[in-house]
């Protein structure tokens, strides 16, 4: 899935640019029990509907990690794999991650769940930016908390070892 962007040749009126038009939903920052804190929304919100995007500072991941920051770690979203799915780490296209931990959107207080109501998708890709948003992926109920996969790949993330307290009947029990 894809939305239209400054590549596209379209202008603002184009029917498959939801992002650039910002929240619509009168989203909630709240207390969970046990995972800090969450989002929920105060409507309904239909599946396929736009939520929100994950903004941040963007890095290239090494000046992450002289940051001090832990690339894969639940604050940073990384986005080395391409919008096909595929490694894009290449020369001219440096791995970057977008830095939530200091500033950021209401994304970054979405918790994880192995079963979620959102899904990501890639609405820029490009050299220099990767735009990340937030969609539903089901119809979701007035104040039913909002998650998605962190999608963590088995590796030496400091999250991995973190007790997944999502609830879910598949959950894998731990942030991984
Ligand atoms: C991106 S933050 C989400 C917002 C966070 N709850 C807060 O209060 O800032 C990710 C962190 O939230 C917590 N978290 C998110 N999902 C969780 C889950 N399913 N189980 C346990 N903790 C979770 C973990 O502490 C994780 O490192």
């Amino acid at each position: 899935m894809f939305e239209c962007n400054s590549t596209s040749g379209c202008d603002e009126s184009c029917f498959n640019r939801v992002v650039g038009r910002g929240i619509s939903l009168p989203l909630q920052v709240f207390k969970t029990v046990g995972r800090g804190w969450g989002v929920r929304s105060r409507n309904p919100i239909r599946a396929g509907t736009f939520v929100c995007e994950y903004t941040g500072v963007m890095l290239r991941d090494e000046d992450a990690e002289a940051a001090g920051l832990e690339v894969g770690s639940s604050e940073l979203l990384t986005s080395h794999e391409g919008p096909s799915g595929v490694d894009a780490r290449t020369q001219d296209n440096p791995e970057l991650c977008v830095d939530a931990s200091r500033t950021g959107s209401v994304a970054r207080f979405v918790n994880h769940c192995c079963d979620p109501n959102l899904f990501s998708v890639f609405v820029e890709y490009s050299r220099h930016v990767h735009r990340i948003a937030l969609f539903a992926a089901r119809d979701i109920l007035a104040y039913e908390e909002l998650t998605y996969d962190y999608g963590y790949v088995v590796g030496s993330v400091q999250d991995k070892t973190l007790a997944c307290l999502c609830g879910a009947a598949n959950c894998r029990g731990t942030l991984v």
